[in-house]
């Protein structure tokens, strides 16, 4: 092939993600190699999309990578894991120093991490780079956040910035910091997208089971909510999903899907790296664990026949007054949720040595991604304010709408509570907001407790950073541990 037909940049795996993606680099002008590992998708995806751009089918893995200008750079849009280590592997034995593959999947950042120490020794670049906004943003302009090294970012950022979705004429991509930082922010967000999701479905729970709305009256509510400080995408496709009515029965949509949520593990990553890091993101880890629940069908019919609800479920008596309780108990639970989430990556970019401007992630997400919204300006502005803001909840925005929402997010606590509606994120998130502030914190007698069995010792508060530990099965004296 002569060099002038050569593609800019090659796709390979044309699943939903890989074929959007490849479309839209092609609208934007880049000669794409497509390659898949049936070539069928290649093919399909030529037939019915070539008019879009120029594309460079390859039906072998040698054909693509001959296809492509040097350096080359090509994208993996495959399933993570395995299939993204074969496919690594097919490729570098046919690349060249100097060339570039990026795995635009859902890997592991520990994954990434490893496969670029892997490619460098040979040479080659690798840029993990978090892809978000499902298939319609692949295709119309996503948020894509790079990792991988600075020089990689130079050859390559100009072509991601192009495809991401612009908000105020601001792409949607950054460089996000070194090797893995790209995939575990895109975990991250991910994790989010679990809180916030369970965080919706609970408020849609607590409008049907406390407030006896229908769903097509609860869509009406997402819709106006849309108008507000909670203007997103979750929300707004709330609205749509409520708002469905299902063909075959006549009945709203929601009503016909099995009540069992399903997840591939990325916001399990988000609570295990958590756990590892030491940061509280109960939020999160609250969102996996229901949907977990929601998956044990054999437990929870067993449940139905034997455990009963409260015996009487108090009555709402204004209920345009708790639909606003839950509009405001949402919003604060949604801000502690993304405050967790910005923790985790900052004590990540700590641990790990990546230069993460937490302002820019708000940034790239504000566009593109799953859980785009209106209030990661504020998020923006909190952290262009002050870099090392120790939580989101104090900044003063954000303080100011978490009190504001105080009351009315105790109150939905209480309903749920009275009503024997679960809603384990508004109340963790609730409960996590009064352990920050919390003065003093029952941790005093678990250490206590450690002492008395284990000998692990205590600090006192009066004698700044030593250790003690009391003699508990003798004189119960206290020495300098
Ligand atoms: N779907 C979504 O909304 C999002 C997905 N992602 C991530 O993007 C990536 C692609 O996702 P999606 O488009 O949904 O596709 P899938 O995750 O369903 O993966 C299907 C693709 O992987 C290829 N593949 C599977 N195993 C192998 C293998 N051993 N060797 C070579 N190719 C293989 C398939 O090829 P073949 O056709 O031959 O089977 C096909 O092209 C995934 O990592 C996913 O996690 C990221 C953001 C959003
Ligand atoms: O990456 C995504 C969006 O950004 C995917 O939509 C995400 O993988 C969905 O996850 P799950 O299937 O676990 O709900």
């Amino acid at each position: 092939m002569a060099t002038e037909q050569k593609a800019r940049i090659g796709v390979t795996g044309l699943a939903v993600m890989g074929s959007n993606l490849a479309r839209n680099l092609a609208r934007h002008g880049f000669r794409v190699a497509v390659h898949n590992r049936s070539a069928a998708k290649t093919k399909a995806l030529v037939e019915q999309y070539g008019s879009e751009g120029e594309f460079v089918p390859a039906e072998t893995t040698a054909d693509f990578v001959q296809s492509l200008q040097k350096p080359r750079q090509v994208i993996i849009m495959v399933k993570a894991g395995g299939p993204t280590d074969a496919v690594i592997d097919e490729l570098a034995e046919l690349m060249e120093p100097g060339d570039m593959i990026v795995d635009g999947g859902n890997a592991h950042f520990a994954d990434t991490r490893r496969r670029e120490k892997a490619l460098k020794e040979r040479g080659l670049h690798f840029v993990g780079t978090g892809i978000s906004g499902g298939e319609e943003g692949a295709l119309n302009g996503p948020s894509i956040m790079p990792g991988g090294s600075a020089e990689s970012y130079q050859h390559l950022g100009p072509v991601l910035e192009a495809i991401a979705a612009q908000v105020d004429g601001v792409p949607c991509c950054t460089h996000v910091g070194e090797d893995g930082a790209g995939h575990f922010v895109k975990m991250v967000h991910n994790g989010i997208e679990y809180a916030d999701m369970q965080l919706i479905a609970e408020a849609f729970d607590l409008l049907t089971n406390v407030a006896g709305m229908t769903p097509a009256e609860i869509a009406d509510v997402f819709r106006s909510w849309n108008t507000g400080d909670l203007e997103s995408y979750l929300v707004e496709i709330t609205a749509e999903v409520l708002g469905h009515v299902d063909a075959a029965t006549g009945k709203p949509f929601v009503e016909i899907i099995a009540d069992q949520a399903e997840q591939k593990g990325t916001g399990r990553w988000t609570v295990q790296e958590a756990l590892e890091l030491g940061v509280p993101v109960t939020g999160i880890a609250e969102a996996v664990f229901a949907r977990s629940l929601s998956g044990h069908v054999g437990q929870r019919a067993a449940a139905q026949k034997v455990l009963p609800g409260p015996s009487s479920k108090p009555s709402i008596a204004d209920r345009d007054a708790f639909v606003e309780d839950v509009r405001q108990a949402l919003y604060a639970s949604k801000v502690v949720a993304y405050a967790q989430g910005f923790d985790e990556i900052r004590t990540a970019a700590d641990t790990y040595g990546w230069q993460i401007d937490l302002g820019s992630m708000a940034t790239i997400w504000r566009g593109g991604c799953i859980i785009r919204a209106r209030f990661l300006n504020r998020i923006k502005d909190a952290y262009d304010k002050d870099g090392s803001l120790p939580s989101l909840l104090v900044d003063e925005y954000f303080a100011d709408a978490v009190i504001k929402a105080q009351e009315s997010w105790r109150r939905v606590v209480v309903a749920a509570t009275g009503a024997g509606v679960p809603a384990p994120g508004f109340s963790s998130a609730l409960s996590y907001y009064d352990a920050l502030r919390a003065e003093r914190l029952p941790a005093a007698l678990i250490q206590g407790l450690r002492d008395f069995f284990g000998a692990h010792t205590y600090r006192r508060v009066d004698k700044g950073d030593a250790s003690f530990h009391t003699l508990w099965s003798a004189d119960r004296t206290e020495q300098n541990a």
